[in-house]
């Protein structure tokens, strides 16, 4: 409740917690964890995730992710936007595992349906989204990379992206396979998904989870060719388009919010995923000592 409170504020009065200043022309708000700077004539936004150290997308960082979303959406001057990270070397984590650990039932179910907004919000969009995917991108950080319309790597192995959670004993939910299955394909969703593949640039390429893979000093710059290229198409139809293509994937979530959270919820509160994700979570302490 609170967070709604929050969100109001921060929409509806402005900038009450958020920044908005003007420099040489363009413009940037910012919230704790989420900095977005558009371009003037250009009408683009460039949206920087900045939750350290790994972009894990906490309540609040969804909240605040959500909100910038829509103030964009409501500012009819933006079109596009890229989407990528400050964090060196992370995209995104994805989903905070410690929203989804050791916490109540009625914070899951809080969580998740926060999560469908900013997936709802991301995957429908009106505006052009072009990833730039500096870093890791496991699970929910694939998640959001592949709501975009185009998705530019950095060519560093060490970076891998995918939807990695059969690895942690948890199950994709359906509309995060849709999504997969829309974007590279049945058989190779179905073998990743069940394998939790988390691939190399070179391999993402390959299947399709991204469309280019450029030197990391390139991302940028490449996703702006990009979007420039996308910028060229009259709204009116690239929009309806693609509604036409997301429609259905979108709305066999939005006809079951409510038993998604349902299924969310007593699927994380069973003991056995808790244990699962409890070791998981000792193996990423593990790793660094
Ligand atoms: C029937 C079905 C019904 C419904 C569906 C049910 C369930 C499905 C639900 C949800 C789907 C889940 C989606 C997800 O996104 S789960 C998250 C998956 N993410 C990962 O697996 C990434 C894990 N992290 C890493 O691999 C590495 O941290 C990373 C490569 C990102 C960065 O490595 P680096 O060496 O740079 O940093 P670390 O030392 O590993 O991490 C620093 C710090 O951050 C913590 N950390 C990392 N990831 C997360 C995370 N996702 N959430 C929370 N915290 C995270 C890590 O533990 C370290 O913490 P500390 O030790 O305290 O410093």
């Amino acid at each position: 409740m609170a967070l709604a409170a929050a969100r109001r504020l921060l929409l509806h009065a402005g900038s009450r917690l958020g920044r908005r200043e003007a420099v040489d022309g363009a413009r940037r708000f910012a919230n704790k964890r989420v900095l977005v700077e558009t371009e003037g004539p250009a009408g683009v936004a460039v949206m920087k995730l900045r939750n350290p150290p790994v972009n894990s997308l906490s309540l609040e960082c969804l909240t605040e992710f959500t909100i910038s979303l829509e103030k964009l959406e409501n500012d009819k001057s933006i079109r596009g936007v890229i989407l990528t990270s400050e964090c060196p070397g992370i995209f995104s984590a994805g989903l905070d595992l410690l929203e989804m650990y050791g916490r109540n039932p009625a914070h899951y179910a809080e969580y998740w349906k926060n999560v469908q907004e900013l997936w709802l919000r991301l995957y429908t969009s009106n505006m052009i989204l072009v990833s730039a995917i500096n870093g890791a991108s496991p699970a929910g950080g694939c998640l959001l990379a592949l709501c975009c319309d185009y998705r530019v790597m950095a060519d560093n192995p060490k970076y891998t992206i995918g939807l990695n959670e059969s690895l942690l004993g948890i199950v994709a939910p359906f509309w995060f396979k849709d999504m997969y299955v829309n974007t590279i394909g049945h058989r190779e969703a179905e073998r990743a998904l069940q394998l939790g593949t988390l691939f190399s640039p070179a391999e993402a390429l390959k299947v399709g989870v991204v469309d280019e893979v450029v030197p990391e000093d390139q991302v940028h710059s490449k996703a702006r060719s990009v979007m420039t290229k996308w910028l060229a198409i009259p709204d009116h139809s690239r929009q309806l388009t693609k509604n036409m293509m997301r429609k259905a994937t979108a709305d066999s979530l939005i006809k079951q919010r409510e038993a998604d959270i349902q299924n969310f919820t007593s699927f994380i509160s069973k003991d056995s995923i808790q244990k699962s994700l409890h070791m998981y979570l000792e193996k990423l302490k593990q790793k660094k000592g």
